[in-house]
């Protein structure tokens, strides 16, 4: 029997990505608030992948594999989430603008079946290359509203395509998963 799988996720990106790589999945997203002291980028966003996963795995009944995500971004050592502002966002772009940054998401999966769950934990890191934005084009670029629910304030997929010049390592990792990764752990728990 097929096992069911459960995004704990609110992301419609996470959403896209599973569906493009042609799995079938049902969505519960985590209502809790996580948090971590973590200050290294991959700890930080597997123990985070982990708390939306842990969350959702002991909220439903019967076998299942849950999969929480958790993205970040990276730059000269400073750990960027999602906005809080406008005013944070347009530092966030001013300060990633004109050079290379890392982008992390951790991953989380928990297979239910039985007794004991099994939990596998992975982080994917690419390599993200920003030409140059002006403050007008960073005040232009806010006002599209792209920037608000995102780390570190950009949609690669989106509009701030414009400023990407290169990208070294999975691109679905910029967006919120890395898919590769995932099909290949998912066939290694033989859940597909
Ligand atoms: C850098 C970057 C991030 N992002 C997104 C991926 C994540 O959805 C978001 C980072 O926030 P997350 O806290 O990782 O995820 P989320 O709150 O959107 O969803 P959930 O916790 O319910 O799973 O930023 C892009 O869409 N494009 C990008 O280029």
């Amino acid at each position: 029997m097929k096992t069911r799988i459960v995004l704990a996720s609110a992301s419609p990106r996470r959403r896209e990505l599973l569906s493009q790589i042609g799995l079938t999945y049902e969505v519960l997203p985590s209502q809790k608030e996580e948090a971590s002291k973590a200050r290294e980028p991959s700890e930080l966003v597997t123990e985070l992948s982990a708390q939306k996963a842990g969350d959702i795995a002991s909220s439903i009944e019967g076998p299942a594999l849950i999969i929480g995500a958790d993205t970040v971004v990276c730059h000269n050592g400073q750990i960027l989430g999602k906005p809080r502002s406008e005013e944070e966002a347009a530092g966030m772009l001013a300060f990633l603008q004109g050079d290379t940054h890392q982008v992390y998401t951790g991953v989380t999966l928990i297979l239910k079946s039985g007794a004991k769950n099994r939990e596998v934990h992975f982080t994917e890191m690419t390599e993200v290359e920003f030409g140059p934005m002006d403050e007008s084009e960073i005040r232009e670029y806010i006002a599209t509203g792209e920037p608000m629910d995102k780390a570190g304030a950009y949609g690669i997929q989106g509009f701030a395509a414009r400023y990407i010049v290169a990208v070294r390592g999975d691109y679905s990792n910029v967006v919120g998963l890395p898919v590769a990764r995932l099909y290949r752990e998912l066939k290694k728990l033989d859940v597909l």
